[in-house]
């Protein structure tokens, strides 16, 4: 059984007159998988996980489904309820979902230690200890009293990793994570996601160019097919 079940979810994008569909057919993500989300930039691979982090509201889902605690929540009804919905939603994300944006999305009027330490916050979970530990693994450790503007871009790409591990989510999501650090880091970087990720029993879901880095540590692979037509054009992700 997943812990997020979904099938016909599409986002629709229009630029210039056109449409870009991003969708997938079927997926199953289930607790302790590793998926690589991987094709070429501007496929969709962010959008999915958007999608995923239940950040961004599908246009179609036949079935989005997570299952926590014995329960089987129905995301295609809460996105379909407006205001209730979306809070519920915002509610859902901030307990369950650990999300490495591709742009770091740290607030410069927090510390490290304040921004790693903000999902403990919203998930009300504070363990100041784990905060401690994940900025030594990450080395960031000397860093937590700085603002993010005085860091560097892989610096603040290592808080926001910090960050989405910080309340041990379920469902950890990563959008391009090493695209910004130097390979050993990368590496590191790789290695820490997958096994927090394992320890904690979470799925993890990550999109990357890297995928010699990924090969031989990740359980499967989702994979776009792209067609376009007069209408415009669609990108369906499936394993692969
Ligand atoms: N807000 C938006 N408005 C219009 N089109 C958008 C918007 N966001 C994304 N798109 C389009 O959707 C497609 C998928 O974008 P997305 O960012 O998901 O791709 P990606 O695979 O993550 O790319 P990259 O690897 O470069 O980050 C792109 O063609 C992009 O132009």
């Amino acid at each position: 059984m997943g812990l997020v079940e979904v099938a016909g979810l599409a986002r629709r994008w229009r630029a210039e007159g056109r449409d870009y569909t991003v969708a997938v057919e079927r997926l199953t993500v289930a607790p302790g998988d590793c998926i690589a989300l991987t094709g070429p930039s501007g496929v969709g691979k962010s959008t999915l996980i958007d999608l995923l982090a239940l950040a961004l509201a599908p246009d179609a889902a036949e079935r989005f489904v997570l299952r926590i605690g014995g329960e089987a929540i129905d995301l295609a009804a809460l996105w379909r309820r407006g205001g209730r919905g979306r809070a519920a939603l915002a509610a859902l994300r901030a307990r369950i979902v650990g999300y490495v944006p591709q742009a770091g999305g740290l607030l410069p009027y927090l510390d490290v230690e304040g921004n790693i330490a903000l999902t403990q916050r919203l998930s009300g979970r504070p363990d100041r200890a784990l905060v401690r530990e994940l900025a030594r693994r990450l080395d960031i450790g000397d860093l937590l009293a700085r603002k993010p503007a005085t860091l560097s871009v892989g610096q603040r790409q290592r808080v926001a990793i910090a960050r989405a591990l910080a309340h041990r989510p379920l469902l950890l999501l990563a959008d391009e994570p090493t695209a910004s650090v130097d390979p050993v880091r990368a590496a590191a970087i790789l290695d820490l996601l997958i096994e927090s990720a394992a320890a904690a029993g979470a799925a993890l879901v990550v999109a990357s160019h890297d995928l010699d880095r990924l090969d031989g540590r990740i359980g499967g692979r989702l994979v776009p097919t792209v067609v376009a037509d007069a209408e415009g054009t669609r990108a369906v992700f499936h394993p692969c």
